[in-house]
């Protein structure tokens, strides 16, 4: 029994439905220690018959016995792990990688193998070194002369020392010299152990073997054994052998993206542009919305909660700012948009109401969750100010809360008992256009009329001490402490129940929750309270810096449809300038899968490289643009945030992957012996 047998092959080719019969029924058997050449004339179908024993071709009836065990052709992975640990291929045309050196043509080979590091890098060298490459070894490809090419080649094939060579015309391509020393080379390994089996059209080849068989029309039709095979026991397997691994593919996807790396650099440029353009929009998004609270949050206390009563309809007649109102007949001069609520509707006759918390609803607003205090906060409209007997204005007067923030005090402090704070605008400013500071401790008179609780109209004039002079962007602020308020409420009678109550969370996290809360309580199966804060301005404020940022993200991101399809483009050149290579490797052993992740890889690593590459210039970009706007907003406008980076990176990946995906499917599905008859 030989060591390799054919059975009955018939193998033929279809041209629509017309049969081309190419081989008829080939027997034949093989020993180790053979070089046998199969000699005929061209289009006789050697080349069909190789492909059949090296395992690429599966379209054919017939069997083939390697070592007494049938191949199963119908077995894709049977038939990888054949050619990856049985066979090795020589061509004509050499077929080396040309991205690889040919260092890396042998080492691609031993890659298969379980061999340690040092053990494959030592065996390429020692074969590169029996084919007389030594000095080569860093050379690529196209830096070889044709005979030194076919050198590697062989060096290549016995890499992962398989027990069957398999040579196509592997002197076709060689002048005299290197054909003598090629078939040394052949003899040699036969004379070791193995098999060799050489196609040629050349007898003076097949005489340098051990045996020649001629092939006629499909037919084998005589033998002639030209010296007796080589007599060796057959040789121990060097190495186990193992699928390739994932690394290897990735190490050659990067070898490739270097090799053609002009071309590639303008691709991982353009997707950069995209990506880069991404962050930036998102980073702008984020900046914004950072300085809009910031602005926010320094005019008002973040924690706080503004609540008045619902609607104009429930108010009671008994505040002080309508009866102020009702008696002068003037609209208040309000400020903020807390005071702005605690104004009510305006009549058609001209009379402002305004509705008071009553000490229940006060109550009921104390006992809900996450709340730390609430403040009574009482608004007078109409108060006159005097400084001696020089009127300084007509303008509204408001309690001391939490919700007004100290920065807006531009000199003194915050009201204390029988002290005053007064707008720089409408009041100090009338004292003295330059020197309104000096109206900072003087005593000023304060006056209005209103009814108190017995609804009897009643003046106040009070003497204050100026603690502070106040000067906010939401509007006038003039001011007095609850402490003074209330010793008036009780000097002159006056109603206690407040038109504002100014609610404080206990952290700023549940402002917005509490707001919404409050809106919805209901007294009496009613909703009583009208409640704003800051938060919720800046949610809603929020919600459209979102949206704008959105779309043009979104607008930016559509160049990345334009990055994918040049990656696309570049995959598919790709696949096409490197069908041989598919052809070789998949000739190797490789496998379908380990195909599709060489083009998947390079496509990743594409990507990779536009998303390292994007954010870089984006933290570039913003960090020089945040430079100049710091000066007009002293605010970084632009914030790339970890989840901003980590939404590149997958976009990225994503375009990547979806880029790779048909190239890689059109790859992998390549018929190896196409792949290798590629031009
Ligand atoms: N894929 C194919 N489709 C159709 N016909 C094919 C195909 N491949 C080969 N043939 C035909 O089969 C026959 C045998 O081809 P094959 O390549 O095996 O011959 P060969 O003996 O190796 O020739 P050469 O010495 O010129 O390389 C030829 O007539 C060829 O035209």
């Amino acid at each position: 029994m030989g060591y390799l047998e054919l059975h009955d092959i018939h193998k033929s080719y279809y041209l629509g439905s017309e049969e081309f019969k190419v081989l008829k029924g080939i027997d034949l058997s093989f020993e180790l220690g053979e070089f046998v050449s199969i000699l005929g004339e061209s289009g006789g179908g050697k080349s069909t018959l190789m492909n059949i024993i090296g395992g690429l071709d599966r379209n054919f009836t017939g069997s083939v016995t390697v070592n007494g065990e049938t191949l199963n052709h119908r077995d894709t992975q049977s038939l990888d792990r054949y050619r990856r640990e049985t066979v090795g291929y020589i061509y004509q045309s050499y077929n080396l990688i040309s991205h690889l050196t040919i260092y890396e043509n042998v080492l691609i080979s031993l890659e298969m193998t379980t061999m340690d590091r040092q053990a494959k890098h030592d065996r390429a060298m020692q074969l590169l070194a029996d084919v007389g490459l030594t000095e080569q070894v860093h050379k690529y490809p196209n830096q070889l002369s044709g005979g030194q090419k076919q050198r590697v080649a062989i060096a290549r094939a016995l890499a992962s020392d398989p027990k069957v060579i398999i040579a196509d015309e592997p002197t076709g391509a060689l002048d005299e010299q290197n054909t003598e020393e090629v078939l040394q080379i052949l003899n040699k390994i036969a004379a070791d152990g193995r098999l060799v089996i050489a196609v040629t059209h050349s007898q003076a080849v097949a005489d340098s073997g051990t045996r020649i068989v001629h092939l006629v029309d499909g037919h084998l039709t005589d033998e002639v054994q030209v010296r007796p095979k080589a007599n060796v026991a057959q040789p121990e397997q060097l190495t186990g052998f193992r699928k390739l691994p994932a690394m290897v593919a990735y190490k050659t996807a990067f070898k490739h993206l270097k090799h053609t790396m002009n071309w590639n650099a303008l691709i991982i440029a353009g997707t950069a542009i995209g990506l880069f353009a991404v962050m930036l929009f998102l980073g702008l998004g984020n900046g914004l919305k950072g300085y809009i609270n910031e602005q926010v949050n320094k005019m008002v206390n973040p924690q706080i909660v503004t609540v008045t009563r619902k609607t104009a309809g429930q108010t009671t007649k008994n505040s002080r700012a309508s009866a102020a109102a009702n008696q002068q007949g003037g609209g208040a001069a309000m400020g903020g948009g807390a005071a702005a609520q605690a104004q009510a509707a305006q009549s058609a006759t001209g009379t402002t109401t305004t509705a008071t918390l009553t000490d229940a609803q006060i109550a009921k607003l104390k006992k809900q969750a996450h709340v730390q205090s609430v403040e009574k906060n009482y608004n007078t409209s109409d108060v006159t100010y005097k400084y001696g007997n020089k009127k300084l204005g007509t303008a509204k007067l408001t309690t001391w809360t939490s919700n007004n923030h100290t920065s807006t005090i531009k000199v003194g402090t915050q009201p204390g008992k029988n002290q005053i704070v007064v707008d720089k605008k409408t009041l100090a400013k009338t004292y003295s256009s330059k020197n309104w500071r000096k109206l900072l401790g003087k005593k000023i008179t304060v006056k209005f009329t209103t009814k108190n609780k017995n609804g009897k109209q009643v003046t106040v004039n009070k003497t204050l001490t100026v603690a502070g002079i106040t000067d906010a962007t939401t509007g006038s602020v003039t001011a007095i402490s609850n402490a003074t308020e209330q010793s008036w409420i009780k000097q002159y009678h006056l109603k206690s129940q407040p038109d504002t109550v100014i609610v404080k969370a206990t952290n700023r996290n549940y402002t917005k929750s509490l707001t919404t809360k409050i809106g919805k309580l209901k007294v009496n199966g009613k909703k009583v309270f009208s409640a704003t804060s800051a938060s919720s301005m800046i949610a809603t404020v929020n919600q459209y810096v979102n949206l704008a940022t959105v779309i043009l993200a979104a607008i930016a991101a559509i160049s990345l449809v334009v990055s994918a399809l040049m990656i696309i483009v570049t995959m598919f050149m790709s696949v096409s300038s490197r069908t041989k290579e598919i052809g070789v490797l998949r000739a190797l052993g490789e496998s379908k899968t380990d195909i599709r992740r060489l083009f998947t890889s390079e496509s990743l690593m594409i990507g990779l490289a536009s998303a390292i590459i994007g954010t870089g210039v984006a933290y570039a970009v913003a960090y020089g643009l945040n430079q100049v706007l710091y000066a007009i907003a002293s605010y970084n406008l632009i914030q790339i945030e970890p989840q901003n980076i980590i939404l590149t990176f997958g976009l990225a990946l994503v375009i990547s992957l979806f880029a790779a995906w048909l190239p890689a499917r059109k790859a992998a599905r390549l018929n190896p012996i196409d792949a290798l008859a590629a031009e």
